[in-house]
């Protein structure tokens, strides 16, 4: 086992997205509130950091909205990942690790933006679907299908151009695990971008453990890692509480030894929690096990 490092930032942001205007379902602005009642400040402030919950971010609500469906609500998407940019720029350059709560995984676009303005990161995107569709090769034209097309600087303009002009990010500086569902055009995408992407396939065959540690190898010139972590990478036994759900996915316990992993780097700088529907959810069960994801992603250990 390679050698366990403790993480040099103490200090965590909260910053709340209620977007819900990536996707078609109802309910996953509600997310960021289920996160909180779940105990998520308690957990933190319990493993010795320093907690900041600094609210939810302005976010449109979908029904005022009507006049901007056709255009897939392109324009307040776009606002609203402007303002996230902002945010998490500010909490990196003032010490502070953020914690992105969504929301549709469009905020992404935002976050990893923000998080790259002044210091460069890698990012482990934990999800079932590759999220690296353009307009042209969205069947569903849903803009959370597109937020790693944007960040590689790929898509609708006035998503790749949010917080600074063009590619945030390259491909080699990204790896995807989790993944199970890829449109057809996505999928070629992939293939040429650079990014590793570990399928359940993969997942299956190799394991979690000999997985991550890879992926970290691959991100080993970054100093910085985000992790964007949509709760539909679990299998929807596990986490039903997601608008778009997808069988096959990871276990419980996979979904906490990778983040077991990733904090043993030591390295773990920002985070999206992303994509909880509470209207869909059993009880809070989604965004609970989210909480205890989030806790050993900042290093809370068995013994
Ligand atoms: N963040 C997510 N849950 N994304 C799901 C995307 C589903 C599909 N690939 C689409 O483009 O519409
Ligand atoms: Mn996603
Ligand atoms: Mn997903």
């Amino acid at each position: 086992m390679s050698k366990v490092k403790v993480m040099k930032q103490k200090k965590i942001r909260i910053i709340g997205i209620q977007i819900d205007l990536g996707q078609k379902q109802r309910g996953v602005n509600m997310g960021p509130s289920a996160i909180r009642y779940a105990g998520l400040s308690k957990k933190l402030k319990r493993l010795g950091f320093e907690l900041h919950d600094s609210g939810n971010l302005f976010v449109p609500v979908r029904d005022s909205l009507d006049d901007e469906v056709q255009e897939h609500f392109l324009h307040s998407i776009q606002q609203v990942c402007q303002a996230t940019y902002e945010a998490g720029k500010q909490a990196v350059e003032e010490g502070y690790i953020p914690l992105f709560l969504g929301g549709d995984h469009s905020l992404a676009i935002g976050t990893i933006g923000g998080v790259t303005h002044s210091k460069p990161s890698g990012v482990i995107w934990v999800d079932a679907h590759g999220d690296a569709n353009t307009p042209e090769s969205s069947p569903s034209g849903s803009i959370h299908g597109m937020p790693v097309a944007a960040l590689l600087g790929e898509g609708y303009p006035e998503l790749v151009n949010v917080g600074r002009a063009g590619a945030k990010i390259s491909g080699k500086d990204m790896v995807m695990i989790g993944i199970r569902d890829l449109d057809g055009k996505e999928r070629e995408w992939l293939r040429k971008s650079g990014i590793r992407v570990y399928t359940m396939r993969e997942l299956d065959e190799r394991g979690m453990s000999i997985i991550i540690r890879e992926a970290l190898q691959i991100l080993e010139h970054c100093d910085r890692l985000h992790v964007s972590l949509d709760m539909d990478s679990l299998d929807p036994n596990v986490a039903p509480g997601v608008g778009t759900p997808s069988p096959g996915g990871l276990s419980y316990r996979e979904a906490q030894l990778l983040m077991e992993i990733i904090a043993d780097s030591g390295k773990l700088a920002s985070a999206d929690l992303v994509e909880i529907n509470p209207i869909l959810d059993h009880g809070n069960s989604t965004a609970e096990i989210a909480v205890e994801l989030i806790a050993s992603l900042f290093g809370k250990s068995i013994l």
